[in-house]
């Protein structure tokens, strides 16, 4: 785990824990045992740390959180460091994370490559660094760069973190050559002035500014996240206390975040998002044992909103696209959009102006669908239409060449259905971005009865190329995200009309975490999106919905949504929705009284007599139907495991991640409790399906003692 050797005088310590060298255990024995060895050695003069591999160190062994700790701690490992007479020089490449940068921190120099990246990302995890990173961090550098770095856990890049101070040098060339030049060039000189610990915290003079407006942007930014507040006390006490009371405070802090239940749900965040790279298929075909098909060009179907979204997301990291819309008002409009979207980027410092020309360069407007005969992967991006997207598919299986792979953005159509327009329903995938394309982060992708391994294998690898979290889900009538969250749609508008308001349920719903509320998550997708889908689903079983409509497919219908729609208020681009905005595309969402009004004569219309609404009603209103769907997705192996929907909550709907996604927020809430509350709901509300509780549920909730989230797909098959 920690190789030693001497090179010289040099003794040289590589740290060897493949993949990323994580402090594991033994790392921390070898680490302890390596620099007592090169103390006690009379002809070492100077030590090196290295890791082997593709990085330094990604830090303490997160795998370990959950077992009594063993083995030397980090921070007594790192005090040997430190004590150390002979300089001890920390070589950095890759990554240098938590307990990697605590550790390079102990050493008295450290150097790096160009490339190399340093962080506490401790705060994604609900922790602090605990191993004296927040005491050691201001000692080095401004107290304002160490709080910022520590409570937003942002990686830093070598050359700012020379100009912070964390780094001593960059070096060019092999890192360890370098090492061993730095090393002879220190040997011998005092280690005194190196050791942080002796160190003044840089800045504390301006503690109380620094701290308040870091605190200040915390709160701002992450309501109800425990961590990030935690954090800036634990920085705070470094410029407060003499550092022996500073260590001892960070460690309270530490014990504290480590036992709350968000930093349970962070580190199941952790695990869960890398899983769900692990897709499988029914066949077995799986990540490991596919490859994906080489893409050098694309072509994206429709220029409108999603259309341009995906355009960006390709054209970012260089993909040719060749855009096509059916006609050229359309087309200029699309790529005028795209252009626009680039000059914002431009214009807030997030990509240079020749960045932008290059991107622009790589698009082939066109009208001519036949320009796509060439094209590697194509995506289909046109308004949810079944005979329209059939057509398309229809015409690409003609014009492209075989090896292709067909995708479709549709949100809710099975990919069976269009699939079926083709003689090659293998090459047809689903790909189903979140609005604003370019921004969202998930990208839930779909495989139908027939599509090949290949395939989900090529859009797996594109979501990785282009900067999204994929998950890979069987198809349905709305897969994963839009089926869950249907019933969160058609429950806050029930609500609606028995009592509440747009702006309570937000409330209620951003109190609990969200970062916007389910109403104005529908301004921001567009109301029209919503009505589109009942109105095409009616259509295809020959009904007509109405303002008179109280019932549909045996269910209890609301026809507010329709009505809102029928007064043009399609959401935040019309500049009215459920509520108002500054300016069509605006973002400031202000309570309309239109709005209250058009509410209570609905109402009136229905003959219902309006109550209130009480906060426990609306979320769990608001959650339990979502999850409820979300057993039943898992019964059908429309999802494999609960941690992929979560994973699809925290990208797709921004549901908190310190609060674990809808799956471990009903594990944490408890089976039982979730079943028996859902069972209520279906007495009150019998002509509402997503209120039926599901199979697995029941058989969950009734398990003697909880089950582990990563036991609930054993109960799927069960007969119990
Ligand atoms: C009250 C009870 C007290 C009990 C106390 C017990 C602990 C005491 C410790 C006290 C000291 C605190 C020390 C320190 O302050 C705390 C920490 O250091 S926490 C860790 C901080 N580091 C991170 O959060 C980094 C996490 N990793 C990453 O960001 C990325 O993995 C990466 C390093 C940037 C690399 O990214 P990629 O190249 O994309 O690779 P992957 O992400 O796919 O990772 C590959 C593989 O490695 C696994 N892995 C990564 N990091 C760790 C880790 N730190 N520990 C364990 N495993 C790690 C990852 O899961 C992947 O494996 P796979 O899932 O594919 O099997």
């Amino acid at each position: 785990m920690v190789d030693y050797r001497t090179q010289g005088q040099i003794a040289i310590l590589e740290v060897n824990n493949p993949p990323v060298n994580a402090l594991s255990i033994h790392v921390r024995k070898g680490l302890d045992d390596g620099i007592s060895r090169a103390v006690r050695d009379p002809s070492v003069k100077a030590v090196i740390v290295i890791g082997k591999g593709r990085t330094f160190s990604s830090g303490a062994d997160i795998k370990e959180f959950n077992k009594p700790q063993e083995g030397p701690r980090l921070t007594m490992v790192g005090k040997k460091l430190e004590e150390s007479d002979k300089p001890v020089v920390a070589a950095i490449h890759g990554t240098c994370l938590g307990g990697g940068l605590e550790i390079a921190l102990f050493c008295h120099y450290r150097i790096a490559v160009k490339s190399a990246r340093v962080g506490f990302p401790e705060v994604l995890l609900g922790i602090l660094p605990g191993a004296a990173g927040t005491q050691r961090l201001p000692r080095v550098t401004d107290v304002a760069v160490a709080m910022e770095m520590i409570s937003t856990g942002k990686h830093v890049p070598a050359p700012k973190a020379l100009e912070y101070g964390i780094l001593d040098k960059i070096v060019q060339g092999d890192l360890l050559e370098e090492a061993v030049k730095f090393a002879k060039s220190v040997m011998g000189k005092p280690v005194q002035p190196c050791r942080l610990s002796d160190q003044p915290v840089k800045g504390a003079d301006r503690l109380v500014q620094v701290f308040d407006a870091a605190m200040r942007q915390v709160k701002q930014r992450q309501r109800g996240f425990m961590a990030p507040v935690v954090c800036l006390k634990a920085v705070r006490s470094a410029a407060e206390l003499p550092y022996n009371e500073g260590l001892l405070r960070e460690n309270t802090l530490f014990t504290e975040l480590m036992s709350s239940s968000q930093c349970a749900a962070l580190r199941y965040a952790f695990f869960a998002e890398r899983a769900a790279q692990r897709w499988q298929l029914p066949s077995g075909a799986s990540a490991a044992n596919t490859k994906p098909v080489p893409v050098k060009s694309t072509g994206v179907i429709g220029a409108g909103t999603m259309g341009q979204g995906i355009a960006i997301c390709l054209l970012r990291v260089d993909y040719p696209v060749i855009l096509v819309e059916q006609n050229q008002k359309l087309l200029d409009k699309g790529v005028e959009m795209i252009q626009l979207a680039f000059k914002d980027a431009v214009r807030r410092k997030l990509m240079t102006e020749d960045a932008m020309r290059h991107c622009m360069s790589n698009i082939s407007p066109t009208v001519d669908m036949q320009q796509l005969a060439n094209v590697d992967l194509v995506i289909e991006a046109v308004y949810e239409n079944v005979a329209l997207k059939q057509d398309i598919f229809r015409k690409l299986d003609v014009i492209c060449k075989p090896s292709a792979v067909l995708c479709t953005n549709t949100s809710t159509i099975s990919i069976d259905i269009i699939a079926s327009a083709t003689k090659r329903p293998g090459s047809v995938v689903g790909t189903h971005f979140f609005a604003p394309a370019h921004i969202m982060r998930l990208l839930e992708n779909v495989y139908s009865k027939d599509t090949s391994a290949q395939a989900v294998a090529t859009v797996m690898d594109l979501g990785k190329k282009i900067g999204k979290v994929s998950v890979l889900v069987k198809t349905c009538h709305g897969f994963v995200a839009n089926r869950m969250f249907h019933h969160q749609g058609q429950e806050a508008a029930l609500m609606l009309e028995e009592g509440a308001l747009p702006e309570h349920i937000d409330k209620v719903m951003e109190d609990f975490g969200m970062s916007i509320g389910p109403m104005k998550v529908s301004d921001l997708s567009g109301v029209d999106i919503g009505w589109r889908i009942r109105h095409e689903v009616a259509k295809m079983e020959g009904v007509e919905l109405t303002s008179q409509t109280r019932f549909f497919r045996g269910e209890r219908y609301c026809t507010l949504p329709d009505k809102l729609y029928e007064l043009g208020r399609l959401g935040r681009k019309t500049g009215k929705g459920w509520y108002r905005y500054e300016k069509p595309g605006g973002r400031v969402a202000m309570v309309d009284d239109e709005v209250t009004n058009l509410i209570k004569k609905h109402s009136a219309e229905m003959g219902i007599e309006r109550r209130g609404i009480s906060t426990q009603e609306i979320q769990e209103r608001i959650l339990y139907p979502a999850i409820n769907e979300g057993f039943r997705i898992l019964e059908e192996g429309v999802a494999a495991k609960p941690e992929d929907i979560d994973v699809i909550w925290w990208y797709g709907f921004s549901f908190p991640r310190y609060m674990g996604g809808p799956m471990f927020h009903a594990s944490q809430v408890g089976l039982s409790k979730v079943y028996e509350r859902i069972c209520y709901y279906h007495q009150n509300f019998p002509y509402s399906s997503h209120w039926v509780p599901s199979d697995l549920l029941r058989k969950l909730a009734s398990a003697p003692s909880p089950v582990p989230i990563s036991q609930w797909m054993s109960y799927s098959q069960s007969k119990l």
